[in-house]
């Protein structure tokens, strides 16, 4: 765990940072994406790192980017040895979306609609809201976090970059906020994670250039070597 310092950002330099790696850097989405989702992958098989205890991961995607850094964590969950299934609620249609849906596919990944209530699992992870939720939550993704919030208690979860259901900003406000164990936050933590009291932090997503970093004045620890994570 490190002890430097780290920034906070809000919804908007989020957005912003956002927009400036793909229209000024001329990154793709499907780039980052796959840094992304491979770092939350590698913060789980870090955090818990007993594949075969952990190994049944019920990985739930929503309709967005964080959506799909879930489909792309569950890719490299499989090849790091977990046995992961997709709950996608609502498809994208999107080239981007359908190409990860398909890859999972191919890597024998089950991808389902619905939450199915006889298999157990041994880990959960939430990519179903990062930074671009707002206003209330819309059904289906009501009911489903109000099914994660009964087995948060039994079992972990993961989130990605933003534990689903709270405000950006201001943390866990609604009935249906997770509480997750463990938070990878991509990029830079939003300010919500002010309130995180779970047990692992990571920082993932290790694209950010230097020359970003300094024009938005964000402090971020040092990844160490080659390491795609950080632990907060
Ligand atoms: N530059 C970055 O920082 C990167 C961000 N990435 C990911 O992209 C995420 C942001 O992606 P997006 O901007 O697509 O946004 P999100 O994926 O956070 O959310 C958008 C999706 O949620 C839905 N939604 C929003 N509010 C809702 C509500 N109240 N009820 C129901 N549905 C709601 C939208 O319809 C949309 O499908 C980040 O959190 C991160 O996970 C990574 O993929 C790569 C790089
Ligand atoms: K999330």
């Amino acid at each position: 765990m490190t002890t430097q310092k780290v920034s906070y950002l809000t919804q908007q330099q989020a957005k912003d940072i956002d927009e400036e790696l793909f229209h000024e850097y001329k990154f793709s989405v499907d780039q980052l994406m796959e840094l992304a989702g491979l770092s939350c992958a590698a913060s789980i098989a870090k955090a818990y790192s007993d594949a075969k205890k952990y190994s049944k991961c019920l990985v739930v995607v929503g309709g967005g980017n964080n959506g799909g850094d879930g489909l792309v964590c569950a890719r490299h969950l499989k090849l790091f040895g977990y046995e992961p299934t997709v709950v996608y609620p609502k498809r994208t249609d999107k080239e981007l979306y359908k190409n990860l849906t398909l890859q999972c596919e191919k890597m024998d990944i089950e991808i389902l609609e619905k939450i199915p209530t006889k298999a157990q699992f041994d880990l959960i992870v939430d990519a179903i809201f990062g930074f671009g939720f707002s206003g209330e939550i819309r059904e289906p993704f009501g009911s489903i976090l109000k099914e994660l919030k009964a087995l948060e208690k039994t079992i972990p979860i993961v989130s990605i970059d933003v534990p689903s259901g709270w405000d950006v900003e201001k943390g866990p406000g609604s009935d249906e906020s997770l509480q997750p164990e463990c938070v990878v936050s991509l990029t830079a933590p939003k300010s919500c994670m002010q309130h995180f009291q779970g047990k692992y932090h990571f920082l993932g997503g290790r694209f950010v250039p230097k020359a970003l970093q300094n024009k938005y004045q964000i402090t971020l620890p040092e990844y160490s070597s080659s390491e795609q994570i950080v632990q907060i």
